[in-house]
C-alpha cells in the first residue's frame, strides 16, 4: 500500500535528503539525469519498482543488470541512488529506513524536475525485491524497432494504456543512445531503401555523418536533436518532421492510432506534463512488493 507520508515517522526529510544528494550528483555529471530516469523504468518493467535491476551479479546468481537489454544502463543512473542512500544513511533516524525502489523512484521525480520537466507528488512505500535475475529480463522491454502493437502489447502487461506508453515515450526528450541502436533505419533499412522513408532526409544525413558505416557502436548520440538536456514536448515537434531517432518512436506518429495524441502534445506542453505526471505515477505502482514479499535493502547493489 503505497502513500505519500510513507516516511513520516521514520525519515520525515526522506524527500529533502534525496532532492540534495541528486542536485549534488547532476551538477557534476548531467547524464545522470536521462541515466536514472531510464534506469527507473527498466526496474519497473522487470519484477515491478523493487530495485532489482540494481542487483550486482554474483558467481551463483547472473543479475537483470547484465541482460544484454540492460548493458547499456549508464552507471551514473545507478551511482545517483547509492549517493542518495549514503546521504540518508548519514542521518542516524533514516539509517536503513528507505528502500532503493523509492530512493530510485524519488530520484527520478527529481531528475525529471531538474532537466525542466513538470514537479509531482511522488507515492513511497515501496519494499525491494529479493531476486534479479538476467533471465527474468528477457521480453519484458521494449526494442527500438518495435511498432505500436509490441509496445502496446508490452505496456498492457503493465496496465498501462496507450496514452501513457505515448507520454513515457517522451521520456527520450533526453539523453544518448549508441549508434548501434539506429544503424540498420540510415544504412541498411531494406531490400528498397538504404534509408528508413520515414525518416526527416536532413536528419538522415545528420545521423549518417554521427555514425558512419565503420563507426564505433559505442560512440553516442543526443535522442532529441534539439533540446538534448531539456525535458520538454520538442520530441512530439521532433516526430511530426520525421526526426525520432528509433523506430519505436516514430512509428509514435507514423501509425494513425497514436499520431492525433502526439499531435495534441506537440502543440501542448501543458497537456503533455499533465499525461505524464499520470504515466510516472502509474509506471511507479507496477509490481510494487511489501514487507511479506520484499525488504528494505542495506547495500542496493545485494541482498541483505
Ligand atoms: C517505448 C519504448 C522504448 C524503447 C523501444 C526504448 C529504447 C531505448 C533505447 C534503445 C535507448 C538507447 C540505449 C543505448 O543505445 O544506450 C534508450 C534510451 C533511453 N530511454 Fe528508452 N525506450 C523506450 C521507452 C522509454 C521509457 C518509457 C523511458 C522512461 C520513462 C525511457 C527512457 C530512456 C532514456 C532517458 C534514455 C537515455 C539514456 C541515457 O542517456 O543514459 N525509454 N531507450
Ligand atoms: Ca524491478
Ligand atoms: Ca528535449
Amino acid at each position: 500500500q503505497l502513500s505519500r507520508g510513507f516516511y513520516s515517522k521514520t525519515c520525515p526529510n526522506v524527500e529533502q535528503i534525496v532532492r540534495n544528494a541528486v542536485q549534488k550528483k547532476i551538477k557534476k555529471t548531467f547524464v545522470a539525469v536521462p541515466a536514472t530516469l531510464r534506469l527507473f523504468f527498466h526496474d519497473c518493467f522487470v519484477n515491478g519498482c523493487d530495485a532489482s535491476v540494481m542487483i550486482q551479479s554474483t558467481p551463483k546468481n547472473k543479475a537483470e543488470k547484465d541482460h544484454p537489454d540492460n548493458i547499456s544502463l549508464a552507471g551514473d543512473g545507478f551511482d545517483v541512488v547509492i549517493q542518495a542512500k549514503k546521504a540518508l544513511d548519514s542521518n542516524p533516524s533514516c539509517r536503513n529506513k528507505v528502500s532503493c525502489a523509492d530512493i530510485l523512484t524519488l530520484a527520478t521525480r527529481d531528475v525529471v524536475v531538474a532537466a525542466g520537466g513538470p514537479s509531482y507528488e511522488v507515492e513511497l512505500g515501496r519494499f525491494d525485491g529479493l531476486v534479479s535475475t538476467a533471465s527474468s529480463v528477457e521480453g519484458n522491454l521494449p526494442g527500438p524497432s518495435d511498432n505500436v502493437d509490441k509496445l502496446n502489447a508490452l505496456f498492457t502487461k503493465n496496465k498501462l494504456t496507450q496514452e501513457d506508453m505515448i507520454a513515457l515515450s517522451a521520456a527520450h526528450t533526453l539523453g544518448f543512445a549508441h549508434c548501434g541502436k539506429v544503424f540498420k533505419r540510415i544504412h541498411k533499412f531494406n531490400g528498397i531503401n538504404s534509408v528508413d522513408p520515414t525518416l526527416n532526409k536532413a536528419y538522415a544525413i545528420e545521423l549518417q555523418k554521427a555514425c558512419p558505416k565503420n563507426v564505433d557502436p559505442r560512440i553516442a548520440i543526443n535522442m532529441d536533436p534539439v533540446t538534448p538536456k531539456t525535458f520538454d514536448n520538442t520530441y512530439f515537434k521532433n516526430l511530426q518532421q520525421g526526426k525520432g531517432l528509433f523506430t519505436s518512436d516514430q512509428v509514435l506518429f507514423t501509425d494513425g492510432r497514436s499520431r492525433p495524441t502526439v499531435n495534441a502534445w506537440a502543440s501542448n506542453s501543458t497537456a503533455f506534463n499533465r499525461a505524464f505526471v499520470i504515466a510516472m505515477t502509474k509506471l511507479g505502482r507496477v509490481g510494487v512488493k511489501n514487507s511479506s514479499n520484499g525488504n528494505i535493502r542495506r547495500d542496493c547493489g545485494a541482498f541483505n
